[in-house]
């Protein structure tokens, strides 16, 4: 579906994607996923023709994306970070108007907006303008805007940003259906928990390059990290750190603030030999955890820096 070859994109002296190489397939759900500034908007704009770059090529549905390539553009959906609709038109007319620019015929759009409305659940609010709605139907109404059309390829650029769980909830929900009925979708995001929830395949980004692409599991499973074992308010000596990072199966050891996190490979019984040395040593601690590894584990030990705000 697209194939994005070697992209070069740079604002002044900053380099924004540094050779991006992607290749995205018809049908998935595929999740762009790296913290603020690694090149997701500009890795869309680009893909889009929105932006010029220096080096590098797209090719979008078997054809090379140019600025006036309207029979691919016809073919997308796009739903910008930045919400883009007419404040003096009523939702209604607003989804309309999108709608109207690749569906020219007046019955088949008054099905397909009307299908959109009840899509984002917006049914209530079709006599209304933008401006009297709060910030999470706002971002519906974006989304009902790009997608009434159906068309074959949706891009959303962080849709859930700043949008309370019950929108956020029906907007994820919203893009499975969508792809369940056909289109396939490109999803950017920093919320790595989302992107775990809905992505059939996932590139995660740092830097303006693509630094490990998969399904979730095999992007766990290009780690070492099989279990993050956190114990919270334990009381070590310098000694007793060393012995925990002796302990079979432990890699990593962090001792901060009262808060002991023990990385471990895939291995039985992990927990227990924690729990196990740290009793037998009479160390007094909290609450303790045991977590599966996260995308978050994946970035961190790949790049050495946390994925989270
Ligand atoms: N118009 C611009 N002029 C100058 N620098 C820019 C411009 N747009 C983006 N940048 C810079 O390029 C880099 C990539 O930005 P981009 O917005 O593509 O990242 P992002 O991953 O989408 O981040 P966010 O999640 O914050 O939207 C950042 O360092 C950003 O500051």
């Amino acid at each position: 579906m697209i194939k994005i070859n070697n992209l070069v994109k740079s604002y002044g002296s900053l380099v924004a994607l540094d050779h991006l190489n992607l290749e995205i397939k018809e049908g998935e759900i595929f999740g762009l996923l790296g913290p603020n500034g690694s090149g997701k908007t500009t890795a869309i704009s680009c893909m889009l023709a929105l932006l010029k770059y220096e080096k590098g090529t797209v090719e979008i549905m078997g054809e090379k994306m140019a600025p006036d390539n309207y029979k691919v553009k016809q073919q997308i959906g796009i739903v910008l970070q930045n919400v883009a609709v007419f404040d003096e038109l009523t939702v209604y007319e607003n989804i309309d108007y999108f709608c109207g620019l690749y569906v020219k015929e007046k019955g088949r759009r008054k099905e397909l907006v009307e299908e959109a409305i009840h899509f984002v659940g917006l049914e209530e609010y079709v006599k209304i303008r933008p401006k009297k709605l709060s910030g999470g139907l706002l971002r519906r109404l974006n989304i009902a805007c790009g997608i009434a059309h159906k068309p074959r390829l949706i891009i959303l650029d962080e849709p859930t940003v700043a949008v309370d769980p019950q929108s956020r909830n029906r907007i994820l929900e919203g893009i499975q259906e969508l792809n369940r009925q056909g289109s396939t979708i490109i999803y950017t995001s920093h919320y790595m928990e989302e992107v775990e929830q809905i992505c059939t395949r996932i590139a995660i980004m740092d830097h303006g390059r693509s630094i490990a692409v998969g399904t979730t599991e095999e992007l766990k499973s290009m780690i070492k990290t099989g279990e993050t074992v956190t114990i919270e308010a334990a009381v070590l000596e310098k000694e007793q750190i060393q012995a925990v990072r002796n302990l079979p199966h432990v890699f990593d050891v962090k001792y901060e603030s009262q808060v002991l996190t023990v990385r471990c490979t895939g291995a039985k019984h992990n927990l227990v030999r924690i729990l196990n040395y740290l009793q037998d040593e009479n160390i007094s601690f909290g609450r303790v955890f045991s977590e599966l590894p996260t995308l978050n584990d994946v970035f961190l030990e790949i790049t050495g820096k946390e994925l989270r705000d």
